[in-house]
Formats: C-alpha cells, sequence, structure tokens
C-alpha cells in the first residue's frame, strides 16, 4: 500500500459533545443545573449524567433541551466549538441572506481569496455525471492547452494501493471520500496547472466540493439522462454490468443527475455534450479557459475577510 495515514472512519463521540454544548450554554446563560432541568422538564440526576456526557439521549429530550436553552436542535450536535467565536457570528450573519445575496458572497468569497497572491494558478477540474465525457475529454483538453492531466480516480486507487470498486467495498463510500478529499489537497500542492478530470460524486461532499470550487475553474458536463445511460452501458462499466443492476441502471443515473443537479450548477461552467462530438467540445472548452480571468480581483469586504 502506499498509504501516507492509515485510512480511519471515526464516528464522532455525539454524547460528548452534547454534553459540552449543554454545559457551555448554561454556563453562558448564567443557570443553574436545577433552573435548566425545571425550565426543560427534565429530571436533574437525568440532566446531570446528560453533561457528563453519561446516558444515551433520546431525540425528544435533545429537543427539550435546546427549547430550554433557546438552541436549534441541529447546533447541539455541530462542531462549532474548534472553529470559535467569529465561525458563530459568520453562520448567524449568513441565515440572514437570501438566496440570491448568499450567491454573491460565495462568489466574491473565492475571487477575493484567489487574489493577490503572485501569479494565479491555473487549475481547470471537469465535474458531472459518470459518462459525461471528463476522462475522454480531459486528456485532450490538456494537450491543447499544454497541462498535464490528472484523473483523480486514479490518484484515489493509487493512495489506498486497490481499485475502485475495492475501496467502495473495503471502506465504505465514508473511506472512499476521506481518500479523495486527500487526493485533492494533494494534487492543490503539486498542480499550479493542470486539467483534472473529477469521480461524478465529488459535489455531494461540500468541504470537498468547497475546495475544488475554490481552487479551480471548474465545468460541469451534462448530458441528457438517456445519452448518460447509453455511454456507460456502451463502457460496460461494472456497476451495472449485472442484468440485476441493469434495472435500475437508468432510473438510478436519471436520479443521481435529479439530486445532484444544483451542485453540479454551482460551477463556473456548463457544456451540454448532448449528440456533440468530442472535438468540438474540446474546441468550446478551450474557450471558455481562455475567457476565465484566472484570480480575479475581489471586494475590498471580501479581501478583509480572507486576508
Ligand atoms: N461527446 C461524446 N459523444 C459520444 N460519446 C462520448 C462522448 N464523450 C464521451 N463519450 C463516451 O462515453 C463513455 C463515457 O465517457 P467518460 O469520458 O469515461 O465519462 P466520465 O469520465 O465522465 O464518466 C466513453 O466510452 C466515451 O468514449
Ligand atoms: O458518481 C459517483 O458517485 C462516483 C463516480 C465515480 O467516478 P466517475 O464519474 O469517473 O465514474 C467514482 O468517483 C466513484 O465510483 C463514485
Ligand atoms: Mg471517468
Amino acid at each position: 500500500m502506499a498509504q501516507e495515514k492509515p485510512l480511519v472512519i471515526e464516528a464522532p463521540d455525539l454524547q460528548e459533545r452534547v454534553a459540552q454544548r449543554v454545559r457551555a450554554a448554561r454556563a453562558g446563560r448564567a443557570m443553574s443545573m436545577k433552573q435548566l432541568a425545571r425550565e426543560s422538564g427534565i429530571s436533574l440526576p437525568y440532566l446531570s449524567r446528560v453533561e457528563r456526557g453519561d446516558g444515551n439521549i433520546s431525540l425528544a429530550v435533545l429537543g427539550k433541551l435546546a427549547a430550554a436553552l433557546h438552541l436549534s436542535p441541529d447546533s447541539m450536535l455541530a462542531d462549532d466549538e474548534r472553529y470559535g467565536a467569529d465561525y458563530a457570528l459568520i453562520v448567524e450573519l449568513l441565515k440572514r441572506q437570501s438566496p440570491a445575496r448568499l450567491r454573491e458572497i460565495r462568489k466574491a468569497l473565492l475571487d477575493g481569496a484567489s487574489s493577490g497572491r503572485g501569479k494565479a494558478p491555473r487549475r481547470i477540474a471537469l465535474v458531472g455525471l459518470r459518462g459525461a465525457g471528463k476522462s475522454t475529454l480531459g486528456p485532450v483538453l490538456a494537450r491543447r492547452l499544454g497541462l498535464p492531466f490528472v484523473e483523480l480516480n486514479r490518484e484515489v486507487e493509487k493512495e489506498a494501493g486497490i481499485a475502485l470498486d475495492l475501496i467502495f467495498s473495503i471502506y465504505g463510500q465514508a473511506g472512499f471520500r476521506q481518500l479523495e478529499k486527500r487526493c485533492l489537497d494533494r494534487v492543490i500542492a503539486q498542480y499550479p496547472e493542470v486539467v483534472l478530470a473529477t469521480g461524478g460524486g465529488i459535489v455531494v461532499e461540500p468541504a470537498t466540493y468547497e475546495l475544488l470550487l475554490h481552487s479551480f475553474f471548474c465545468v460541469w458536463l451534462h448530458a441528457d439522462p438517456h445519452e448518460h445511460f447509453r455511454r456507460v452501458m456502451a463502457q460496460h462499466d461494472a456497476r451495472i454490468a449485472t442484468p440485476e443492476l441493469h434495472k435500475d441502471a437508468m432510473a438510478n443515473i436519471a436520479g443521481a443527475l435529479e439530486a445532484r443537479r444544483k451542485l453540479y450548477a454551482l460551477a463556473h461552467a456548463d457544456v451540454d455534450t448532448t449528440h456533440r462530438e468530442v472535438d468540438e467540445l474540446v474546441g468550446q472548452l478551450e474557450q471558455l479557459v481562455q475567457k476565465h480571468s484566472f484570480g480575479q480581483v475581489g471586494s475590498a469586504l471580501t479581501q478583509a475577510l480572507c486576508a
């Protein structure tokens, strides 16, 4: 195995997290344990166990405690502490914005963060569902631009020392996503200029996708779901090769495309590849890359935020 760090999939200690959250929130509100017990309707001995991280708290109890502390139930489980007070304030600020304004803020943050740091990196990532043409168009585009080409799935396989299907069966989805993030970090560190073909599911992992959008000019390649299906079938993809899998494959492709559409649409540009030749598509991609100004200057506000 070429692995540097062992792959550890750890479940978070949620009881300890809730315990810390309740202790800190109660202290911040200058409430005694007795007061919180009374206001939440939870017995004092049980509250004391919850605060010690002892006892498997039910959702109903979690809800009562959150209500008495005037916190949202999800925040009782959040791992916010390690990000500090600024994080909590920024989250609250963002919650007050409209979806359109949030889109502007995110764009401005990305532009601002990539400005003023010497020569702008020229990284291009192709995203899209399997069969989109990422692995086909990527190397051709890279050759035309004179850049190296990297296939992220191959990097993940090298990292684990085994093939993708084995990674999924041994380490599960969580293990694969952890390796994928690790490999993306490494590609960014190694290549200031590159064309990267990503795996179709990279967009479902917010931290990985955020990093991708931040560090690459991302182009979403898409096609009609039937076209995705035809292309994947023609490849004899092992994931849909058996008659049983084949039966569900079309629904699966259409479902994944629908579920991921909004995420793929966050890419900086998109190209419809339906009924279009590879050569023509690479030409369009080349034009998009040439038009894109890598490392734009962001607003003063975002520069301050990203400093
Ligand atoms: N524009 C296109 N028109 C027709 N077939 C295509 C096109 N792009 C890719 N293909 C074919 O579809 C299959 C899947 O393409 P691939 O590049 O492996 O997709 P991805 O890497 O996005 O999963 C391959 O057999 C490829 O030759
Ligand atoms: O869509 C997905 O969830 C996945 C797509 C694959 O990449 P391709 O899009 O290159 O097939 C690979 O990353 C993994 O099996 C998960
Ligand atoms: Mg591929």
